[in-house]
């Protein structure tokens, strides 16, 4: 079906100048596999600094933005300067952001609705909690939490990538098993077939994210519904080539 592999690594609220000008070096004398995109997510603080040093074979992303343009809107970042200072993407949607900072369902729609609008490419993260698993609720929860997105993305699906977080394997060193990862990415490519269209349930890149590293990145990245990962933890060692190419 062509969908590129697609691999970000999401820094969170790590790195300083000296560690970011390391990774970025070691990216850049790394031979990484041309046929996987990859995307950086970078704290909004060091975007400008990482987009002055980075390959162009590696795109970047800011972590979160707000719904506007511009305004009064204290401590807050629009995709309009992200987009301002060269940078392509944005993560939105992350559990982190859910669970910390209260972001609903209806404000992560605003969000990539506007980014989208502003000619940003979006990651939206999704995933259910622990609780939610072992409920068994693993699917509503994710149907909702993409429900939600639709009428945000409207034309769009093409600037959009899902990133799948099952939130008790964030952080956690517990990684989804191959089957689990690949038993609710298939359900949720379904389940877009029939709540969107065909056409996007083809192409929309998955991707996976959850203490990947690169010991499980082989197997992972070998299932047939899972486009590529969002790697934390791992981003910010040398191992992320390793997880780039495992693929290859
Ligand atoms: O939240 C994640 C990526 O967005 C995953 O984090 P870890 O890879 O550290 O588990």
């Amino acid at each position: 079906m062509g969908r590129k592999f697609v691999v970000g690594g999401n820094w969170k609220m790590n790195g300083d100048k000296n560690q970011i000008f390391e990774i970025i070096s070691n990216l850049k004398e790394a031979s990484l596999d041309s046929n996987v995109e990859v995307v950086l997510g970078i704290p909004a603080i060091y975007l400008a600094y990482v987009k002055s040093i980075v390959p162009d074979n590696i795109g970047i992303a800011a972590q979160n933005c707000w719904k506007a343009e511009k305004g009064a809107f204290t401590g807050e970042i629009s995709p309009a300067m992200i987009k301002d200072i060269g940078v392509d993407w944005v993560i939105l949607g992350h559990s982190e952001r859910r669970t910390i900072f209260g972001e609903t369902d209806e404000l992560i729609a605003a969000k990539v609705d506007h980014a989208l609008e502003s000619g940003l490419k979006v990651i939206a993260c999704i995933g259910e909690t622990l609780e939610e698993r072992e409920s068994g609720i693993t699917d509503q929860v994710v149907f909702k939490q993409t429900k939600a997105l639709i009428p945000a993305i409207g034309n769009n699906w093409n600037n959009v990538v899902l990133a799948y977080e099952p939130v008790w394997a964030i952080g956690t060193g517990k990684t989804a098993t191959p089957k689990q990862a690949q038993e609710i990415h298939a359900t949720l490519r379904k389940w877009l077939s029939t709540n969107v269209s065909e056409d996007v349930a083809n192409s929309i890149r998955i991707q996976y994210g959850g203490s990947v590293t690169a010991s499980n990145a082989r197997e992972l990245g070998a299932c047939p519904d899972i486009d590529g990962f969002l790697v934390g933890g791992a981003s910010l060692k040398p191992e992320f080539v390793d997880i780039v190419n495992a693929t290859k």
